[in-house]
C-alpha cells in the first residue's frame, strides 16, 4: 500500500507542466540551462513584447494627463503632464530604436528599462503628489497613481521568465513599493500600505505561475520545432542556426570549431532489404549512439536522410578527430542482418583549415566526407588524404 508520503509526491506531480519531459524542469528554475536556440528565442520573443508593452504604454501614459488637467490645479498638472511626456518620449524610444538581437543579455536591459520608466515616474509622481492638499475629488483620482506598481507586476506575466528571473524583477519592484513607503513615512496609512504590499506579493505569485506556464510551453514549442521526430537529435534548419551562433562565438573569441559530416555507408540496402521500418529503427539505434558518445556542448544535427552533422564547439582539429573516434568505436549500432553499421566521416575545423565563414566550413567536411567515400568508406578524413579504415 503506498505511504502517505507517495501519495502527496504523486499528487504534486501532477501540478508540474505536463507539456516538458522531467529533465527540462529545471529549465524552468534559471537560464544558464537552456540551450543557445531557446535562449535565442525567448530573448527574441522577449524583446518583441517588451516592444507591445512600450507601444501600449506610449499611448495610454499622456491620455491619463487629460484627466489630470481637470482634476488638478495649477502647478501640480503641469508637473505631472510634464511627467508623463517624458515617461512617453522614452516609451517611444525604446520602441522605435530597440530591436531584438537574440541575445539575452539584451533582453534583461529591454525589460529594465521598460520598467524603469514608469517606476521612476511612479516615484517621481508620489513625491509632486505628496506635497499638495487634495479635495476629495482629486485625492480620489491621485490614489490611481499608487496602482501603478500593480500593473508593473501584473505586466510580468507576458515574458515567458524563469523562476530566478521572476523573483529579480518581482524584488526590484517590491523594492520601489518600499522606497515611496519611505518616502512617505511620515504621512503613511500603515493599514492600507501592508494591504497594497500584501496584494503586491500575491499578484507577484500569480504572475510568476503565468510566466512559469509560458516558458513550459515555449520550452515544448521550441523542442518540438528543432528537433527531427524520427532520432530527436537537432534538425537541418535548427542545425544550421546553431552552427551560426557557434561560428560567431567563435570568432569573437578566436576559438576552435570543428564540423563533422558523417554519412551511414550503405544504408539504401537495409530499406531495400528489410524495409522501412527497419531503416528508421537502425538510424534511431544509430544517432543515440552517437549521442551517447558526444559531449554535452556539441550538436548532433540531422542533416538529411542517412547524413548527420555533429558540431562541436571549442574542439581543434586533433580533439575532434579524437571525439570522432570516440564516437565510432563501439559501432554505431548494426544492420538487421547483425553487420556493423558503419560511417564516412569528413572533419574541418574553422583555424586548422583557415576558412572565411561557416558554409566553407561546411562545405569541406561534405568535400572530405566523398573523399572518406571514394577511399573506401567507413573511414574518417581530416584534410587531403582520409586517415585509415574503421574511421
Ligand atoms: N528508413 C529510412 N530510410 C531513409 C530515411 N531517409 C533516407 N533514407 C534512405 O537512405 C538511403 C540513402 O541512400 P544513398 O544516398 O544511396 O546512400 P547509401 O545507400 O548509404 O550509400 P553510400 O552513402 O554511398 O554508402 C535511401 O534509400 C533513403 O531512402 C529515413 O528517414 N528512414
Amino acid at each position: 500500500m503506498p505511504s502517505l508520503l507517495d501519495v502527496v509526491s504523486s499528487r504534486l506531480a501532477t501540478l508540474l507542466p505536463s507539456e516538458l519531459r522531467s529533465h527540462e524542469l529545471t529549465k524552468l528554475l534559471a537560464p544558464h540551462q537552456h540551450s543557445l536556440l531557446l535562449s535565442q528565442r525567448r530573448a527574441t520573443l522577449i524583446v518583441t513584447r517588451v516592444r507591445m508593452f512600450a507601444f501600449l504604454f506610449a499611448i495610454l501614459t499622456p491620455l491619463w494627463g487629460l484627466i489630470d488637467l481637470m482634476v488638478f490645479t495649477y502647478p501640480l498638472w503641469p508637473g505631472l503632464a510634464a511627467c508623463r511626456l517624458m515617461a512617453c518620449g522614452a516609451f517611444v524610444c525604446l520602441l522605435l530604436f530597440y530591436r531584438p538581437s537574440g541575445n539575452l543579455f539584451d533582453a534583461y536591459r529591454a525589460i529594465a528599462i521598460l520598467f524603469a520608466i514608469p517606476t521612476v515616474f511612479y516615484v517621481a509622481s508620489h513625491i509632486m503628489l505628496g506635497g499638495h492638499q487634495l479635495t476629495q475629488f482629486s485625492a480620489a483620482v491621485a490614489t490611481g497613481y499608487a496602482f501603478l506598481p500593480f500593473v508593473l507586476m501584473a505586466g510580468l506575466a507576458i515574458f515567458p521568465l524563469t523562476l530566478l528571473e521572476n523573483l529579480v524583477l518581482a524584488s526590484v519592484l517590491l523594492l520601489a513599493q518600499v522606497a515611496v513607503g519611505y518616502l512617505s513615512w511620515s504621512t503613511l496609512n500603515w493599514p492600507s500600505y501592508v494591504g497594497a504590499f500584501w496584494l503586491l506579493v500575491l499578484i507577484a505569485g500569480v504572475t510568476a505561475l503565468a510566466s512559469l506556464s509560458q516558458l513550459a510551453f515555449m520550452i515544448a514549442l521550441v523542442r518540438q520545432a528543432i528537433r527531427d521526430p524520427l532520432t530527436g537529435v537537432f534538425s537541418r534548419g535548427s542545425g544550421e542556426d546553431i552552427l551560426q551562433l557557434h561560428w560567431h562565438a567563435a570568432r569573437r573569441s578566436d576559438q576552435a570549431l570543428a564540423v563533422a559530416f558523417v554519412d551511414l555507408d550503405h544504408f539504401k540496402p537495409i530499406n531495400d532489404m528489410f524495409g522501412h521500418e527497419a531503416g528508421d529503427q537502425a538510424l534511431r539505434d544509430c544517432t543515440r549512439k552517437m549521442l551517447e558518445k558526444l559531449r554535452g556542448s556539441d550538436s548532433l544535427v540531422r542533416w538529411g536522410g542517412e547524413e548527420f552533422v555533429v558540431i562541436m564547439p571549442d574542439t581543434d582539429i586533433e580533439q575532434a578527430q579524437i571525439a570522432m573516434r570516440r564516437m565510432v568505436e563501439d559501432g554505431l549500432g548494426f544492420r538487421p542482418d547483425g553487420q556493423p553499421l558503419t560511417a564516412s566521416i569528413g572533419l574541418a575545423e574553422r583555424c586548422f583549415d583557415c576558412v572565411e565563414d561557416q558554409r566553407q566550413l561546411l562545405e569541406l567536411a561534405d568535400q572530405r566526407m566523398y573523399l572518406a567515400k571514394s577511399e573506401g568508406r567507413n573511414r574518417l578524413c581530416t584534410a587531403d588524404a582520409p586517415l585509415g579504415a574503421s574511421a
